[in-house]
């Protein structure tokens, strides 16, 4: 093969891995849309896709398309078990958002070799499915706390990952992180455990108190009591993505959650509860004033169990998080079950 005819071979090969990435990028982003559009029903993020999705369009010149041999690729019938798998929408969006993501790292790489233009369009527009990927999780993170009705809080156990991961089997879908007695290296470990093990199963993860530690073990959110740092200065370490809940046991307290924009709050303790001794129970009329004022989602807790759960939700909650009744049960799953069918 002469060398001029070799250049060719490569430039033509290089035209094939463009047309293909284009077209995977293409694709990436408009199923991203579609979440947006009929999703979300967020016009801006539907427009982001859409605009992305033509600049990438345009990018495909007539010599990568005519560079195409769909019948002679290898890679048509290859296929790996990950790419049929998507547990449930979240997945849909990540796996997608990383085609996209993956599809123009090599249209910059190969098109240095191309069109110096295109590699530069198409790390730029690599940073802003980032972007976009953050706000995807952040409106997620938000919709799949608004669906999950049930929310353990953990306490400390001796078989902590094995009874957590017992409720989540169940379909639990929201966790906790709380322990006040171990040091910062071994909760820093946990959480880190505790983390991957709800990303596992498609559950959010929150710790308790610790914004540091929420950070470092890459959690979903943190939740903050009146004593813990004020809800800004949270959002600020963990960024605008992350979920900050913040308990409330009174009305001045609620007011202040909201005006805070909490994005989710605590209401309780419901009843007294040995897992939070000397705080005196809230009761029905707190929960009653939540449920009329409250601004965001809020779990009631303190003191429920299936003896009472079915009693709470009838004095207005639509939402329960539990320590004991989970952490303590001879069968976690099964008592996660069960308070799930209650809600
Ligand atoms: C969901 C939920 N609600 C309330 C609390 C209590 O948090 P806090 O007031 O910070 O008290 P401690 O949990 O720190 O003892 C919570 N953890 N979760
Ligand atoms: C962690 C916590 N916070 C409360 C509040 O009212 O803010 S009550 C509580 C403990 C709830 O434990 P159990 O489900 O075992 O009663
Ligand atoms: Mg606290």
């Amino acid at each position: 093969m002469s060398s001029e005819s070799s250049m060719d071979w490569v430039e033509t090969r290089c035209h094939r891995i463009l047309d293909a990435n284009l077209d995977r990028a293409r694709e990436g982003l408009r199923i991203l849309e579609e979440w947006c559009r009929f999703g979300l029903e967020r016009a801006d993020l539907s427009a982001t896709c859409k605009a992305l999705r033509q600049e990438v369009g345009s990018w495909h010149r007539p010599k990568f398309r005519q560079a195409r041999d769909t019948t002679h690729d290898p890679g048509t019938s290859l296929s790996h078990p990950q790419e049929r798998q998507r547990t449930d929408l979240n997945a849909v969006l990540l796996a997608n958002c990383a085609r996209v993501q993956e599809a123009l790292r090599v249209i910059e790489e190969y098109g240095k070799l191309i069109e110096g233009d295109l590699s530069d369009r198409a790390k730029a527009m690599r940073y802003q499915i980032y972007v976009l990927e953050s706000q995807l999780q952040s409106r997620d993170r938000l919709s799949r706390l608004r669906q999950a009705r049930l929310y353990l809080v953990t306490s400390p156990h001796p078989r902590l990952l094995e009874v957590v991961e017992a409720a989540l089997s169940a379909g639990l879908k929201l966790v906790q992180y709380r322990d006040k007695q171990q040091e910062d290296a071994t909760r820093l470990e946990t959480a880190c455990r505790l983390a991957e093990l709800c990303q596992r199963y498609g559950a959010l993860f929150l710790v308790n108190d610790r914004v540091d530690l929420a950070l470092a073990c890459g959690a979903d959110g943190v939740h903050l009591g009146q004593q813990d740092v004020p809800m800004d200065v949270a959002r600020r370490i963990l960024g605008p993505d992350r979920i900050v809940g913040r308990s409330t046991t009174s009305p001045e307290e609620l007011a202040r959650a909201n005006a805070e924009g909490a994005d989710y709050v605590g209401v309780g303790p419901i009843f007294a509860t040995p897992t939070k001794p000397g705080k005196a129970a809230a009761g029905f009329d707190y929960l009653g004033y939540a449920r009329q004022q409250a601004q965001q989602p809020f779990y009631a807790i303190g003191g429920i169990d299936v003896s009472n759960a079915a009693a709470v939700v009838a004095a207005g909650a639509d939402r329960l998080a539990v320590v004991r009744a989970i952490m303590e049960a001879p069968d976690p799953k099964a008592a996660t079950a069960e308070l799930l069918q209650m809600l």
